[in-house]
């Protein structure tokens, strides 16, 4: 069932390659002179041509000598890298807030330069456009706050979304990622200024999955905050309202989707950190009307999944060992639940018991283990809460390091959002398992969220270990040129290629078949030379190609199941006889590609 195909080592190589003989179509603009250099859409800075110069209305206001797009980046590289020698030695926080600010100007002149950099830089780039350097601007935001980027829906547009709607200025929209800011990444309720996560995930998708960025879509929906710091904030730019709760929060929901979906019936919608409550009730409400799906939920399921399946192969075992594994889940949240629920079907598929499927996977919250004697048990925790006669010696409410003493588990996996809480006594715990191959999962964010360090994992609990944690962390010099390898077991890996799968089967709506064909093939990615070594995920560097796999499985998938419709000119019948290989070659060909267009002016 889990169909290893192996890949070719030169996967970065081959990606650049496809993209190396884009030539650029015609980009049709309907404005001239100034209203094109402020338009960080079409604006090429420097970059204008002398023939569209003059075509464009632009004569006179530029410098008049041309520079290319090579020295333009060349130009933006040598500012950003003396900005890094400049800010040596100051706080982490400032040099990573200066360097988000030298990005975001670059953003809000020059898109297309600035997905460039971004794209070729991006294991540099993506930890300050993405986690954990969008944890500390979303902290910041308001105060950070220069253009708007995204559209703001709130309370008080009550009954005005359908017409709202319309004042976005692309004709089309094929991604929106879209938060209530009531739980970003592990901060918390940041209110409006959650709007830095959606940006974040879009520049993702415009990086790995090619999505044009003229047809990406960050939304905030501001139905109030519940943090109190931001209430009483002179700058803060949100409602000063405590959240709305039950129907008065769901008709906010009800009535920006049918917007959406009213103007754009083919876009797909992301809905990324929201509190646990509405992040399975909104997915619950609208998988089977619209085409969108929960990425805390369902893309930390997926990449979670291949993490484990990989520990097994790292083990030395085959994936049909994966039932044996005693897997420990710390935080039993969307994204916790959601993991456990994937790797819980998984095991059911494997083993063909359901009754058995969850028997070695053992759940944990702030109140620690949790037991069907749990008073207020939560109905989505249920299915995992442990018989307390099933386990000698645990009981109701056990704290980690209890659980890891008496479990002995091959895996800990945390998704609690609580920094530290592999501490080090839980750390060696886990070294005297008795696991062949130990794993740690510390996948909250941002980097201080982190359930334990890199450092700390290797030196407590062992050199043997496999380690990932959700946001970047050096490897780790082990001593004697021995490394200690650090995976970015992050949903990056995820959500680009479903929504891509999704936009280009023109799939009605995402099923847990399409998923679960994601995860099948971030699993299978890897080579077992690189699974030995602890590598259980591709290098950042490839993720557009990573992406380009992902997405095709889950375009298959749709196909078999009867909900692709088509993309463009490409039709069901189509997309329904291509062969594996053309699926991929068909969603790279879909990828948009940073590069200078010649611009045609329509009046
Ligand atoms: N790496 C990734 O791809 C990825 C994806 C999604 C979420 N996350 C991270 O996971 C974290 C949780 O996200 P969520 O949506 O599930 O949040 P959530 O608020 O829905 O759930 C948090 C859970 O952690 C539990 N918890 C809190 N303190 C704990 C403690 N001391 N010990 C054990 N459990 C504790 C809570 O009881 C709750 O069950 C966040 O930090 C988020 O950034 C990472
Ligand atoms: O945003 C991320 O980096 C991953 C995840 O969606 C999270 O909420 O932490
Ligand atoms: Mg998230």
């Amino acid at each position: 069932m889990w169909n290893l195909t192996r890949f070719a080592s030169s996967r970065l190589s081959r990606t650049r390659r496809l993209f190396s003989s884009v030539i650029p179509g015609p980009c049709i603009v309907h404005k001239r002179g100034t209203d094109i250099l402020h338009d960080p859409w079409f604006n090429k800075d420097t970059g204008f041509p002398l023939t569209e110069r003059d075509r464009l209305g632009l004569r006179g206001l530029l410098p008049p000598r041309v520079i290319s797009f090579e020295q333009q980046y060349d130009r933006f590289m040598e500012s950003y890298h003396s900005l890094e020698k400049n800010t040596k030695g100051q706080p982490d926080s400032v040099v990573a807030l200066a360097k988000w600010r030298i990005l975001n100007r670059l953003h809000d002149r020059n898109e297309t330069l600035y997905y460039r950099v971004l794209m070729d830089n991006i294991k540099d780039f993506a930890p300050i456009i993405y986690t954990p350097t969008v944890g500390l601007v979303s902290q910041n935001y308001s105060g950070l706050f220069r253009r708007p980027r995204g559209m703001y829906f709130s309370a008080k547009d009550k009954g005005e979304m359908m017409s709202m709607i319309y004042n976005w200025p692309a004709q089309h929209v094929d991604m929106i990622v879209l938060t209530d800011g009531s739980r970003i990444l592990g901060l918390g309720d940041l209110g409006v200024q959650g709007i830095g996560i959606p940006i974040g995930k879009l520049d993702m998708y415009v990086a790995a999955a090619g999505i044009n960025p003229q047809r990406v879509l960050p939304v905030m929906l501001d139905v109030g905050t519940n943090n109190q710091k931001l209430l009483e904030d002179r700058l803060y730019l949100g409602l000063r309202q405590p959240r709305l709760e039950g129907e008065e929060y769901l008709e906010i929901v009800d009535e920006f989707m049918e917007a959406v979906f009213t103007r754009w019936p083919k876009a797909i919608v992301q809905f990324e950190d929201f509190q646990m409550k509405w992040a399975f009730e909104t997915l619950d409400r609208y998988r089977k009307k619209f085409c969108m799906f929960n990425d805390d939920i369902q893309g930390t399921a997926g990449v979670a999944l291949a993490g484990l399946l990989g520990t097994v192969r790292a083990q030395g075992r085959t994936l049909a060992d994966f039932p044996d594994q005693r897997i420990v889940v710390v935080g039993a949240g969307s994204a916790g639940l959601g993991v456990l629920s994937m790797a819980v079907q998984a095991v059911a598929r494997m083993t063909g018991k359901n009754e058995t499927a969850a028997q070695n996977f053992f759940l944990l919250d702030k109140d620690g283990l949790i037991t069907k004697e749990r008073k207020n048990l939560d109905p989505a925790a249920a299915p995992f809460a442990k018989d307390p006669g099933q386990i000698v010696g645990l009981r109701e409410g056990a704290s980690l390091l209890e659980v890891v003493k008496k479990v002995k588990p091959d895996v800990l996996l945390g998704l609690s959002g609580v920094g530290g809480v592999f501490s080090e006594e839980v750390l060696k715990a886990l070294r005297e398992s008795g696991s062949t191959r130990p794993a740690i999962f510390a996948m909250s964010n941002p980097t201080m969220n982190a359930e334990c360090t890199a450092a700390d994992a290797f030196k407590h609990a062992g050199e043997n270990i496999v380690f990932a944690s959700g946001s970047p962390f050096e490897n780790v010099n082990l001593g004697n040129g021995k490394v200690g390898y650090v995976n970015q077991a992050n949903n990056m890996y995820m959500f680009p290629g479903i929504g891509l799968g999704s936009l280009v089967s023109g799939a009605r709506f995402i099923t847990d078949g399409m998923l679960q064909a994601a995860a099948e093939c971030l699993a299978s990615y890897m080579s077992d030379e690189e699974i030995q070594k602890g590598i259980l995920y591709p290098s950042i560097d490839s993720i557009r190609h990573i992406t380009a796999e992902v997405g095709a499985s889950v375009l298959r998938a749709a196909v078999a199941e009867e909900l692709a419709e088509g993309h463009g000119d490409v039709g069901p019948k189509e997309l329904a006889h291509m062969s594996k290989e053309e699926t991929v070659g068909y969603v790279f060909q879909n990828m948009w590609y940073p590069i200078y267009s010649p611009l045609v002016q329509e009046k």
